[in-house]
């Protein structure tokens, strides 16, 4: 599909379809009465961005010299209104509910925000080749850790024999996730999945999933370019006029952003210790309470490893999994650390709900 189509074309939507809501109201409530204007950005670069208002999507400026974080995809924005001599500048962002961040490869690294207000995370994961537990880990961690909810979608059941044992041994490391099987080909499972997915989405996966698949069904057209097309035409799927924000026909909204899709950990420790619920349940019974869970007398980890009840494959996973958000931690500004410090969530609640769900399967 050509983009300048898209370019040209009239703002069909309201702010409210790119997921505004009362609290955005809310949050917005003091930069009303300056006459300032809500927007919603769909596509940020250094100096300038897109962002959806009521009135459409505008190109706005991002003044320079300003010491607040740059705004990315997702971020809800107030913007000064355009004048005869200017257009709209960006004026702030409001505070971030929920954040996808990559770790950069520079030595200072911040990590760099990819997406912003995210709400679900959708970790796809195909059901053609062999399933690979720690790949679905990593991407369950940094849902998690985004403050996003986690869903698991297993694309391309039509190629799968045995899908529902699929389903069952994935949920075995998705503890706190639903998994959803589905296949574009024969429809099964995508009303579960768009009644699943709720306000902002993000789907992530390795290449070749069905991400593009899946994302055009929701959205009810080829608006993303799938393996099949991009083989025909050769070109890059992301053009300057792409817009990365969608809203979709069924209610909700679609965040495609290129770093996305090669995401990786960045100081997760909270997001793993969710996706390893069960491991950190079990560590509270060790006897140490620093316990690496590696030999230490009194394991209860691994008590329950040798009594078959966790498999060694998950920890395993745990320990690498946490071998590399701690190398891309140590890289990370204390000074951002020492913020987010501040703003960590309790995740003891997430684990009782985790497993008072669990019990009620059994
Ligand atoms: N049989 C079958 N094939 C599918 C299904 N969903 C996607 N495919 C095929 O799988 C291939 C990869 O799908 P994409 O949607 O391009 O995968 P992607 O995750 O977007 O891949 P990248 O763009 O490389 O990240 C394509 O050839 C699709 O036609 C499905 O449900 N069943
Ligand atoms: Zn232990």
């Amino acid at each position: 599909m050509s983009q300048s189509k898209h370019h040209h074309h009239a703002q069909p939507y309201s702010l409210a379809d790119y997921g505004w809501d009362e609290a955005c109201d809310h949050a917005f409530a003091p930069y009303r009465d300056a006459g300032l204007v809500p927007a919603r950005i769909v596509r940020a670069e250094r100096s300038s961005c897109e962002a959806v208002t009521d009135a459409g999507i505008s190109h706005a400026e991002i003044p320079g010299g300003a010491d607040q974080a740059p705004p990315t995809t997702g971020d809800w924005a107030v913007l000064s209104p355009a004048t005869t001599s200017r257009g709209p500048v960006l004026h702030a962002v409001l505070e971030r509910r929920t954040a996808l961040v990559r770790s950069t490869a520079s030595r200072t690294s911040q990590g760099q925000v990819l997406a912003a207000n995210v709400d679900t995370v959708a970790v796809t994961v195909s059901l053609t080749a062999p399933l690979k537990h720690g790949r679905t880990e990593r991407m369950l961690a940094l849902a998690w850790e985004s403050g996003a909810r986690p869903v698991v979608v297993l694309t391309k059941a039509d190629r799968c024999a045995d899908p529902q044992q699929a389903a069952a041994e994935v949920s075995e490391v998705a503890p706190g996730a639903d998994v959803l099987v589905t296949s574009a080909v024969t429809g099964e499972g995508l009303d579960t999945l768009t009644a699943v997915l709720d306000g902002t989405i993000v789907l992530l996966g390795p290449s070749g999933a069905g991400k593009s698949t899946l994302g055009n069904q929701l959205l009810g057209e080829d608006r993303l370019t799938t393996g099949a097309v991009r083989d025909v035409d050769g070109k890059g799927r992301h053009t300057t006029a792409w817009r990365e924000l969608v809203p979709l026909p069924g209610g909700g909204v679609l965040l495609d952003t290129p770093g996305l899709r090669a995401i990786g950990l960045h100081d997760a420790q909270d997001g793993l210790e969710q996706t390893f619920a069960e491991i950190e349940l079990l560590a509270r019974d060790c006897r140490f309470a620093d316990c690496g869970h590696l030999g230490e007398p009194g394991c209860a980890v691994l008590a329950a490893i040798e009594a078959g009840e966790v498999p060694q494959r998950r920890l395993d996973s745990y320990h690498r999994l946490l071998r590399e958000n701690a190398y891309a931690a140590s890289r990370t500004d204390a000074r951002l650390r020492a913020g987010r410090e501040a703003t960590k969530k309790d995740i003891t609640q997430h684990l009782r709900a985790t497993y008072r769900f669990r019990d009620r399967q059994r």
